[in-house]
């Protein structure tokens, strides 16, 4: 299962945001860039909420986005009826409930999303992307405010799930995931986003991916 970008162009209020995005991303994918860089617009041109004007998107398999606001996954009700809203014909009840425990998140099963912890509303929009049982998984800072248990545990959940997992983050730089870095309109992959984050400071904060330049 991957994704194909191919001279992608998009515009938000007439502004050039993506300018000729071209690349594959497979298995799994960090994608990383400054603010306002377009990581977000990206995510949601692959999930085709965004269209470009120009260029070419080809996903493989089912896909689904964890916005990078938990909120905008939840209507009303309970985590459990929210989920299963997003999981459609996808995911069952039984099967929901299972990948909440996967999450360590089944007691707040019952309870309103609007009554939660931040960190917790992040889990439980996971827990609604992950009920579409995605082959293409996209999440839009899922680190940021996650403890690292958390993080480790909603990692290991969305990878168990996914074949293609594609996630914005500043600080989760990790070793074995192909690293991406999307800069003035361009996506940059491989040596050519190393470079480009070391351009940009990421190499100033302490993560596995430069800690042997950190020796
Ligand atoms: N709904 C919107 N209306 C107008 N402009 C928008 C909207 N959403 C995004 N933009 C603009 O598009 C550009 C890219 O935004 P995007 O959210 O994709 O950045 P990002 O790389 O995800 O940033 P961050 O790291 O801060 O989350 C920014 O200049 C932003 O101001």
């Amino acid at each position: 299962m991957a994704i194909r970008l191919e001279d992608v162009w998009l515009d938000i209020d007439g502004r050039a945001v993506l300018r000729g995005v071209t690349g594959e991303l497979m298995g799994l994918n960090i994608l990383i860039g400054p603010n306002g860089s377009g990581k977000t617009v990206l995510l949601h041109a692959i999930a085709g909420i965004l269209k470009p004007k120009r260029g070419r998107i080809d996903v493989e398999g089912v896909t689904s986005i964890m916005f990078q606001d938990p909120e905008v996954h939840f209507v009303a009700g309970t985590v459990l009826e929210n989920a299963v809203l997003w999981g459609r014909d996808r995911s069952d009840e039984r099967e929901i409930k299972e990948i909440a425990k996967e999450l360590g998140i089944a007691d707040l099963l019952n309870r309103s999303p609007f009554h939660l912890s931040w960190g917790q509303r992040k889990l439980s929009a996971l827990l609604c992307a992950l009920a579409g049982k995605p082959d293409v998984l996209l999440l839009d800072e899922l680190p940021e405010g996650l403890s690292p248990r958390a993080l480790k545990t909603a990692i290991s959940a969305a990878t168990s799930t996914a074949k293609t997992v594609v996630m914005t983050s500043h600080q989760f730089l990790a070793l074995g995931w192909n690293f991406h870095f999307l800069a003035d309109g361009t996506l940059y992959s491989g040596e050519e986003a190393l470079a480009k984050a070391r351009e940009y400071e990421y190499d100033k904060c302490r993560c596995p991916l430069f800690a042997v330049e950190e020796r």
